[in-house]
């Protein structure tokens, strides 16, 4: 079938390659005119043919909103839009309503897999409408790992993202527990050789996954991570789950530690810990440490 394209950075570049490889057209278009097929979103539209599918790959937020306002002028009753991008779920609704007018169709899709999608596969979490999603399957099924598992009609519109929020949710919690653990080993004088620890426990372990891969990948290029600052920044979907968390008074205590613990990596000089020292030696005469 034949897809149109909006974003082609690194996850959308990628994403064109691997459905190219499955044998569907694909017409791609990008702010950046090195890695446009055409040369505007008028250009992409123009080169499909009806009923058209077209995929955004953007950034969430601003460039996501634009992208879909400007599709819904130019699009025919008919056409799906697809998102692909990490939006807030929450988007989702008003995006469909948005597009429903003209008579186009919406289906959200988180989108997992980084920069290895395009030899593994891409996991794929949509919501929508079957009919839309139908539209769309050739192309969920090229973008998917292969094998039973990686794609899951999560439900309606709004699904897909909630699914991958949530997912990345997890993603905060289980770095964190990896990245405490291995803390934990390498403050240890007893402890010779941490970056094999975790390479053993690649097989066997309960805790085995693709994210002590990354970290045994990450601890050989650079086995101490003497070369980075210990900086970590967030792109949103670890507040919104436990936005979400708060709106559904559904406790979620590790999700939750681990995004602030990313706040927390942002500071030099921690604030709430100068005030932490000030009411201890106020209240107890403890000793503090002065500024150098
Ligand atoms: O979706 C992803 C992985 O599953 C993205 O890499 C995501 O942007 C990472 O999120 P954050 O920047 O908040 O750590």
């Amino acid at each position: 079938m034949e897809l149109g394209l909006v974003g082609l950075g690194k996850m959308g570049g990628n994403m064109r390659e691997r459905i190219r490889r499955a044998g569907h057209t694909v017409i791609g278009y990008d702010r950046n005119p090195d890695l446009a097929d055409v040369n505007s979103l008028q250009g992409l539209v123009d080169k499909l043919k009806g009923p058209r599918v077209v995929w955004v790959m953007v950034p969430a937020g601003a460039a996501t909103q634009s992208t879909i306002d400007e599709l819904a002028e130019l699009l025919s009753p008919g056409d799906i839009v697809v998102d692909g991008g990490n939006s807030r779920w929450t988007d989702d609704e008003k995006h469909a309503e948005e597009l429903k007018a003209k008579g186009i169709g919406f289906v959200d899709c988180g989108v997992s897999g980084g920069v290895w999608g395009l030899e593994n596969g891409y996991a794929l979490m949509y919501g929508g409408e079957k009919d839309d999603v139908a539209k769309v399957q050739p192309i969920f099924d090229a973008l998917k790992p292969e094998g039973d598992f990686g794609a899951v009609h999560a439900g309606k519109v709004g699904a897909g993202h909630f699914a991958k929020m949530v997912h990345n949710g997890i993603e905060y919690a289980m770095m964190q527990a990896f990245a405490e653990g291995w803390e934990l080993l390498e403050k240890v004088d007893s402890v010779t050789d941490v970056r094999e620890i975790f390479r053993s426990w690649q097989e066997g372990t309960v805790i085995r996954s693709w994210l002590l891969d990354l970290a045994v990948n990450a601890l050989d290029d650079d086995e101490h991570l003497e070369k980075l600052r210990g900086f970590a920044a967030d792109s949103g979907e670890g507040r919104w789950t436990v936005e979400a968390a708060i709106d559904n008074a559904v406790p979620l205590p590790a999700i939750t530690a681990s995004l602030f613990a990313r706040f927390g990596s942002r500071q030099d000089d921690s604030p709430q810990m100068k005030m932490i020292a000030a009411l201890r030696n106020q209240f107890g005469g403890h000793a503090v440490e002065s500024k150098k």
